[in-house]
């Protein structure tokens, strides 16, 4: 077992309000698939948002491969974010003025040791789509470009908020099938924020969180096959 990112004690609060996250440890293995869930204002997002080098805890720190994150300056932050990690939130954020292939590539770091575009594209399901814009695709269709751009340079690890947040059932159950054949194909290690409790199912480790606090952590025994989420 590999234990790719710490989180040691981490506590953050926003200016003066209470406390969003209350001393947190965690330890995430490499190649798993992680749900983080909890109630509205529980600290999901904030959890991800420091985990993932985009805030900085006001106390504790994370480790990255044990190397401390939370020191990092920005020259290194920035390094890390091109080359060793993903995000995907609940909006796209595609570039409306780039086609589907040019906002892919924009994910490549200058190494440019990239996944094969056409493999990548045949994965999620897009490859004919390259030379369309974003506004001429539906969400779904969107995201999986989101997704693309964001796995295309190979990342160690995949932060994900919401990320079918916006989506229908449909759209949300083959997003969700495809990050588990990311995951298995490519060994990308995954983080998923969630509100969604049949996500959760399919997730193989599921992290609770309430009050800033982990209240639960469970390892999902046998966890779902994405095809067979129950929708509300
Ligand atoms: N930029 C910010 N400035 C001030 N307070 C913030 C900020 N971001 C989050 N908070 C507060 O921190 C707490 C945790 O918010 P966070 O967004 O992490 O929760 P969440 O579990 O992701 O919620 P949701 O499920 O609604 O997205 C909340 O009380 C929120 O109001």
């Amino acid at each position: 077992m590999t234990i790719l990112l710490k989180a040691e004690k981490i506590g953050k609060r926003y200016s003066d309000q209470a406390s969003a996250l209350k001393s947190i440890s965690l330890e995430i293995e490499q190649g798993e698939f992680t749900a983080i869930v909890g109630p509205s204002g529980s600290g999901k997002s904030t959890l991800l948002a420091v985990m993932s080098g985009l805030a900085k805890p006001s106390t504790g720190q994370v480790l990255y491969k044990e190397n401390e994150l939370t020191s990092w300056n920005a020259k290194q932050l920035s390094r890390f974010r091109r080359r060793e990690m993903g995000q995907v939130f609940q909006a796209y954020h595609l570039l409306a003025y780039l086609t589907v292939e040019e906002n892919i590539t924009l994910g490549l770091p200058d190494s440019g040791k990239g996944y094969p575009l056409n493999e990548l594209t045949d994965l999620l399901e897009i490859g004919d789509l390259l030379d369309r814009f974003p506004g001429q695709l539906s969400g779904g269709q969107q995201q999986r470009v989101a997704i693309a751009r964001a796995i295309v340079k190979r990342p160690s690890i995949l932060f994900c908020d919401e990320a079918t947040g916006a989506l229908d059932e449909n759209s949300s159950k083959k997003v969700i099938s495809l990050l588990h054949r990311i995951r298995k194909t490519l060994g990308t290690t995954i983080l998923f924020v969630t509100h969604n409790g049949e996500i959760a199912r399919t997730a193989q480790r599921v992290i609770t969180m309430n009050n800033g606090q982990l209240v639960r952590d469970v390892r999902n025994v046998r966890p779902i096959a994405p095809e067979e989420m129950a929708w509300a």
